[in-house]
Parts: structure tokens; sequence; C-alpha cells
């Protein structure tokens, strides 16, 4: 029997906890790891879209993507959790690790890779007629665990408290995920993709649908989860990209070549002190 209490992780919930033999595994340690992306380049049919991309994303931190649209930044996000390959007529080179682990090789499974790489998309997409609760571990079966109902109690309060969303919903758990507001929707699914305990969180434009204060909400949730898990975040808003990230990389694909990162760095430096032109254009809003 092993006793998790003895290593936990993130905030927990309050109250005892249930003995939670079935999530040992799941839940037991597992820091933030870096993502390190080389030499990506990918194609739809015979169009390049982007050209030999490499970006270290440190374990932990924050990594913000920008740059004008249509310069790969999406492209390059779901390379890194291997979406991008559901996309019959996609393909890609190079290669993506998290840790020392190649996501690509042929051993890895794309399940695995997904249970360690969550994702959050620009328009809230729970599941509208399922419960905030079930919404919350809906992708649990990915992971095969059986789990009891105190188990997913608990997890489903990790998870909700992880997105600063467990105050608003604990009252009425069982209630459709649909019947939230955009920004409480976007949590769940913050929610919904940390009940995996990721690594590594990516998210294209999560509040780019959302009013101020949900946003706000939304980059509050991210500073929170800062440290405990890695994200990479598309963003077109530049002061978000300022107050958010650690590091930027800045792609452009200029008179249809493929997009490539121009500048990549400590965000202040990008804001403050760029190296590149461009990079002072685009982020001063000159372009794009
Ligand atoms: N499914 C697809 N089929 C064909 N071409 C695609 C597909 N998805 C994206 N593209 C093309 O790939 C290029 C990069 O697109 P991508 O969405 O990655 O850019 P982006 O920088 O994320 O843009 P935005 O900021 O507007 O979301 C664009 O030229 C786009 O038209």
């Amino acid at each position: 029997m092993v006793d998790l209490i003895a290593k936990p992780r993130g905030r927990r919930a309050a109250g005892p906890p249930p003995r939670l033999d079935a999530l040992a595994g799941y839940l037991e340690t597992k820091p933030a790891a870096a993502l390190q992306a080389d030499n990506i380049s990918a194609w739809f049919g015979d169009r390049k879209v982007l050209d030999r991309v490499s970006l270290t994303m440190p374990a932990g931190q924050v990594t913000a993507l920008i740059g004008p649209s249509g310069c790969g930044k999406s492209t390059f996000l779901r390379i890194l959790n291997r979406m991008h390959e559901l996309i019959p007529i996609a393909k890609l080179s190079g290669e993506v690790r998290i840790g020392n682990e190649d996501i690509y090789a042929p051993g890895m499974r794309v399940t695995d890779a997904r249970k360690r790489i969550g994702m959050v998309f620009q328009k809230p997409n729970p599941f509208p007629a399922m419960s905030i609760y079930e919404n919350t571990i809906s992708a649990l079966p990915l992971t095969g665990v059986k789990a009891s109902r105190a188990e997913k109690d608990f997890l489903v309060e990790e998870a909700l408290k992880k997105a600063s969303l467990w105050d608003e919903v604990k009252d009425r758990l069982h209630q459709p995920g649909g019947g939230l507001s955009g920004g409480q929707q976007q949590r769940l699914c913050i929610a919904r993709a940390m009940a995996l305990t990721p690594e590594i969180l990516l998210m294209d434009e999560p509040a780019s649908a959302l009013d101020p204060s949900s946003t706000r909400r939304i980059e509050d949730t991210i500073a929170e989860l800062r440290g405990e898990v890695t994200i990479v975040i598309v963003t077109h808003n530049m002061q978000q990209a300022h107050r958010i990230s650690d590091q930027c990389a800045f792609f452009l694909a200029s008179h249809n070549t493929p997009g490539v990162i121009v500048e990549h760095g400590a965000t202040e430096a990008i804001f403050n002190a760029p190296r590149d032109q461009r990079t002072e254009d685009y982020v001063n809003g000159r372009f794009g």
C-alpha cells in the first residue's frame, strides 16, 4: 500500500484525504519537465510552414510564442503534443524531447505523450452536457487507472483548485459544465488537463475569447501553475506575454516563406532590449 500523503505535489485538498492507492503512480511527484524542440520543420501538403525551429522550454517556466498571424505558432504548439500528425496532409521533421525522451520515438505511443503534455485551446471546449465533476476527470480513462469514488473526489478537488475554480463550483459539481461562464469553462478545461498531472501544459490563445476579467483569472491561474508545470502559451496579446511569461519566442514568416524563430530569450530582454529590429517593431505594435 502506498501512502501518497507523504509525497504531495501542488496544493492539496482540505480535510483528511482518502487513501489513494489506485492513484499512486498517477499522483506521485512528477516535477515539471523541460521541453526541447530541435530543428522542427513542418508541411501541409507541399507547403512548408516551419523551417528548422529549435527552442528550449525550461522546466517550470512559462514560454510565450508570439508573432503575426500565420507564422506557424499553433502548428509548432501542436507538434509539441503530436496533434500535427492528426491532419492527413501534415508532415514534420525534427525532434521533440521531454527531458531525455523523444516523444516521436517509435516506442512512444501518442496517448503516453498526451498524458504528459496537456493542452488547452482557444475556445473553451468542455463537454457541455457532462457535469463539472465528470468533465474534470473525463480524461482519466486514458491513464487506465481505476479510481474509487473517494479517489475521484480527491482528484476533482485537486484539479479544480489548481485551475482556481474550486471555490466557485464546489457546491454545484454535478451540474453541467455547459452552464458555466466562458471564463469558468476555460478554467474547467485547465482543470481537465491538470487532472492528468501533466509535466507540460500547452495553451493556444486560452484567453482570446474571454472578457478582461476572465482573462485576468486565466493569467492568475497560469501564475499559480508556474513552477509546477512547464507552460507554453501562444498569445497575440503583447501585454499578456509580458505579464505572464519568463521567456518569449518571436516567430515570423515573411513573404510566404516558412515560419522561423527570429529571436527568443528572457521576456524582459525581448520587450526592452530586443536584438532584432523586427522583434522590436512587432512587440511595439508596428506590424502584425
Ligand atoms: N490544417 C491546415 N491545412 C493547411 N494549412 C494549414 C493548416 N493549418 C494551418 N495551416 C497553414 O499553416 C500556416 C501556419 O498556420 P498556424 O495556424 O500555425 O499559424 P499561427 O501563427 O498560429 O497563426 P494564428 O496566429 O493566426 O493562429 C498558415 O499559413 C496556415 O494557413
